[in-house]
């Protein structure tokens, strides 16, 4: 019987995601590349390049970004163009609309998609199909663990260490929060793009010493219902910063693609 031969994937970037989504496939699709600028531990140097021109010459049939809003601006539009689809965790990278218009267009020109997971969050198959029917108001917390916000400009308006209890920090848009909190507001911005987009989604960002978990509270409403999702994320264990979901998000994503029935 015919079945659907499992995609060759070529990943940018060999951290947390890269790691925890390889071992997730476990060998399930074969990786025939990973893009990282020099060896690392742990990393077999037969699969390492370091151009996104050598990437594509191992032939991959998907190219799977996890390494931040640079990469996706750096590599992006060359993957789309040579005719590869690509899924990026990265989505906050779109918040800067000459980017998102060059990806667009390259995706055009390659005749492919760019896919952007669904990341840390759940729920954003239901705000993008109520998006149809119509939607009047999004709303997005982020809440993390305070030290979770350690290295980002949440450094500058709290002093993290001491906290004792959430702390609001940013109050915006869903633009001014992913640009702004680029490692962190990655949902925000997935958030945005599946829903009213960047610049009417509400966000706030809380740090929190009370928890150990990314708590991702969204709520939006409109003609189809109003909705409430809260989730709280178990920290992935490479990077506490990103939630474990965030990988396996990627992974369904592949798994579908030979998959004979796709959820
Ligand atoms: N959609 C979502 O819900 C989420 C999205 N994310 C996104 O995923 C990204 C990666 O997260 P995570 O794996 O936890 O982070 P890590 O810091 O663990 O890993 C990032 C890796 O990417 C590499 N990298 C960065 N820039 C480049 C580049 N230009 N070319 C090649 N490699 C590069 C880094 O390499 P080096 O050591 O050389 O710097 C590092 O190995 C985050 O920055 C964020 O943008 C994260 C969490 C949730
Ligand atoms: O992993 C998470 O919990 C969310 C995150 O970092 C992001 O939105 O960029």
């Amino acid at each position: 019987m015919a079945s659907i031969a499992p995609p060759r994937i070529g990943l940018i970037g060999d951290g947390g995601i890269s790691r925890a989504v390889r071992k997730a496939l476990g060998g399930a699709a074969p990786i025939v590349g990973i893009l990282a600028r020099c060896p690392r531990e742990g990393l077999d140097e037969a699969l390492r390049v370091e151009t996104v021109a050598d990437l594509l010459a191992r032939a991959p049939d998907v190219i799977v970004e996890c390494a931040g809003h640079e990469a996706v601006r750096a590599y992006g539009a060359d993957v789309l163009r040579a005719g590869l689809s690509l899924m990026i965790v990265s989505t906050g990278a779109l918040a800067d609309p000459a980017l998102a218009e060059t990806l667009s267009a390259a995706a055009e020109e390659g005749g492919v998609q760019l896919v952007l997971a669904s990341g840390a969050m759940a729920g954003i198959e239901g705000l993008s199909a109520a998006r149809l029917g119509g939607l009047e108001r999004v709303r997005y917390t982020g809440r993390k663990p305070a030290l979770a916000w350690r290295g980002t400009p949440a450094e500058d308006l709290l002093d993290l260490a001491a906290l004792i209890e959430p702390a609001v920090f940013f109050r915006g848009d869903a633009r001014e929060a992913a640009l702004t909190y680029p490692k962190n507001s990655n949902v925000a911005a997935t958030v945005a793009l599946a829903g009213i987009g960047f610049d009417r989604t509400e966000v706030e960002l809380v740090a929190d010493p009370t928890i150990a978990t990314n708590v991702h509270e969204l709520s939006f409403e409109g003609a189809d219902g109003s909705f409430e999702v809260r989730i709280a994320g178990a920290p992935s264990a490479a990077n506490p910063k990103t939630s474990a979901l965030t990988a396996h998000s990627i992974v369904r994503l592949l798994h579908g693609m030979a998959a004979p029935i796709v959820i």
